[in-house]
């Protein structure tokens, strides 16, 4: 292997890991996660996702969440938002079921009423830090896990998760996608010490371990995911955009293969944690989206164009052995990631 794209083993201190898995394995192992098409299928058995999140500010996260929830495969979306943030979202597409209750004062009751119906959820997209609301969320997390949900967690749900760590604390279902920033201010609640940018492997270790080997994926110039032994990094080709959305085309993306994955169970991921693998999924499959998109549209791309790639992007990556130039094992046998 050469060139940048390769897997990052030997940047990684190998003591601190108990095994690292190389990319081109790592993809293999969510294409044995992913469940077939098939015609004995009923709707809902390929997953149906909730989004926690939106707010009159921000109606354009939750939405990307949700859609690419569905366009990676989940047969309903759910999005779970304010009264404003409603009407708005419903706009964007006929294909999601969105619920103006999250600034209801029976918000926590609304949400639990259809949570036995969902099989992942993904919270805090564009949520914001109004009290109110992080209260309500707070309720929703805790019903969550008392039911073993699988949960991603981005966005200003990382906020409130810096403020009140023992929510997640130890749930082994939960996943945590933090940008840069949002990455320093969990080291700073849960470490106590600000981010060390030179071994970026071992604070998200070390974040993981802290919260009790929670799944951790730290977005930047390389993913890095981590559920405190096993570490990856995920450095395929993106783009030079840096447009908002993307990390709620991730999460919503997550919230898909993090069920799948658990249904699979680590028989289908070789022993490794299956939350790590549909992380992985996640990252190469939100980095190929960018670059495809950045092809046809260079800087006016946006995060709707990245979104209009899930398909072709997902069967490049993960329904093909081999793909001419985005992945996969090339007739030479050498690795292109
Ligand atoms: N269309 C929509 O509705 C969208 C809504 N969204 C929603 O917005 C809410 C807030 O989320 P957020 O991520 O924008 O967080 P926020 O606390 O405002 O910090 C951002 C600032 O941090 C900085 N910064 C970033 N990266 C850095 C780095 N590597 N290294 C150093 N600094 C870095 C940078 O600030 P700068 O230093 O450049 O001024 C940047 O401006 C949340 O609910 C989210 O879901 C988004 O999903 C997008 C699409
Ligand atoms: N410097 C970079 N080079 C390549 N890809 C990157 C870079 N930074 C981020 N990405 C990719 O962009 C995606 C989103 O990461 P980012 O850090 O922008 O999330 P975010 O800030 O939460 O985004 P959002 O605007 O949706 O809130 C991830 O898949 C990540 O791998
Ligand atoms: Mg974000």
């Amino acid at each position: 292997m050469h060139g940048k794209h390769h897997v990052l083993n030997r940047a990684f201190p190998l003591h601190t890991a108990r095994s690292v898995t190389d990319m081109e394995a790592a993809l293999q192992l969510v294409r044995n996660v992913v469940p077939p098409l098939a015609a004995w299928k009923h709707k809902g058995q390929a997953g149906r996702i909730g989004v926690v999140g939106g707010c009159p500010e921000y109606t354009g996260a939750p939405y990307f969440a949700a859609i690419s929830a569905l366009k990676v495969g989940a047969d309903l979306s759910h999005v779970f938002t304010t009264q404003d943030a409603a009407p708005v979202i419903k706009s964007y597409s006929p294909e999601l079921i969105v619920h103006p209750v999250l600034d209801s004062p029976s918000a926590v009751q609304d949400v639990e009423k259809w949570l036995p119906r969902l099989h992942a959820l993904v919270v805090g997209p564009g949520l914001g830090r109004d009290d109110v609301l992080l209260e309500n969320v707070k309720g929703i997390l805790e019903a969550s896990r008392t039911r073993g949900i699988p949960i991603v967690i981005d966005a200003d749900g990382l906020w409130l998760v810096a403020q009140q760590p023992a929510l997640i604390q130890g749930y082994q279902k939960v996943v945590l996608t933090p940008n840069h920033v949002e990455f320093s201010r969990l080291a700073e609640a849960v470490l106590g010490d600000p981010l060390d940018g030179r071994d970026r492997y071992r604070s998200v270790q070390r974040l993981s371990q802290a919260l009790g080997n929670v799944t951790v994926v730290q977005k930047g110039e390389q993913d890095v995911i981590s559920d405190g032994g096993q570490a990856l990094t995920c450095s395929r080709e993106g783009s030079g955009r840096r447009c908002g959305g993307q990390g709620d085309l991730l999460s919503g993306s997550l919230g898909v293969l993090a069920h799948w994955a658990l249904l699979a169970g680590p028989e289908k991921t070789n022993g490794s944690s299956p939350l790590l693998v549909a992380a992985f999924g996640a990252c190469a499959l939100t980095r190929q989206c960018a670059r495809q998109a950045f092809q046809k549209h260079g800087r006016a791309t946006t995060t709707t164009d990245m979104i209009r790639e899930l398909g072709p992007a997902f069967s490049r990556l993960f329904e093909t052995s081999a793909g001419a130039d985005g992945g996969g094992v090339a007739p030479t046998g050498e690795l292109h990631l």
